[in-house]
């Protein structure tokens, strides 16, 4: 089993390649932001549970996300493995996947991060913003709010996993193709 975590910040791209990725290798896509959002709309418990903190451009408390995920996953028992997308993005999470995924004689390979300048970013992101409907994306002040949370929260995992020797950087900036390349020359190397 080969689990791919996808690293970035917002609007770094982790969507858009993670179509590609996950044709070319056969992994199964877990995207958080996805999986809320779809409850959102479908007005859930969980959609309910998490609506406040994902209009705010706050991070979803960690228990509601991790015992979501790990159902995901847990769906999914003969995928080839797993590209996690917006997961995990506190060292909580991480410490709750890599104690989770052994249970599954599993194990995180390799956590690959796209690079880009905060400016580019946000402007992807207001773009986004106006096709989208996605509400965090049209409000400079929430995606503020969500750099915030990165800077807070999600940046000291790059540490963590440099710790564990599974950290790669990719150059998020390119076309979509180039940066597709780019990933894939990593991931054929691990
Ligand atoms: N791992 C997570 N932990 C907590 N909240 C999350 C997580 N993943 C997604 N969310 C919530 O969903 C929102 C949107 O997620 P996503 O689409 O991945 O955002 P972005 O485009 O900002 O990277 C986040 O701002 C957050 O509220």
């Amino acid at each position: 089993m080969i689990n791919i975590v996808l690293f970035g910040k917002p609007g770094a791209g982790k969507g858009t390649q993670a179509e590609f990725l996950k044709e070319k290798y056969n992994l199964t896509h877990l995207s958080t932001g996805d999986i809320f959002r779809f409850n959102l709309k479908n007005d859930t418990e969980l959609g309910k549970q998490a609506r406040v903190f994902m209009d705010n451009g706050e991070l979803v408390p960690c228990e509601v996300t991790t015992a979501m995920l790990i159902d995901e996953v847990k769906k999914h028992p003969d995928t080839a493995g797993f590209l996690f997308d917006g997961y995990p993005r506190t060292i909580n999470q991480a410490e709750a996947l890599d104690k989770f995924l052994p249970t599954i004689g599993s194990n995180v390979t390799a956590t690959i991060a796209l690079e880009a300048d905060d400016e580019i970013l946000v402007a992807r992101l207001l773009e986004r913003g106006k096709t989208s409907g996605r509400a965090d994306d049209q409000d400079e002040e929430k995606i503020r709010v969500r750099y915030q949370e990165y800077n807070e929260k999600t940046a000291p995992l790059i540490g963590y996993y440099k710790e564990q020797n599974k950290f790669h950087a990719v150059d998020g900036i390119g076309t979509i193709e180039q940066i597709t390349e780019r990933l894939t020359s990593v991931i054929d190397n691990l």
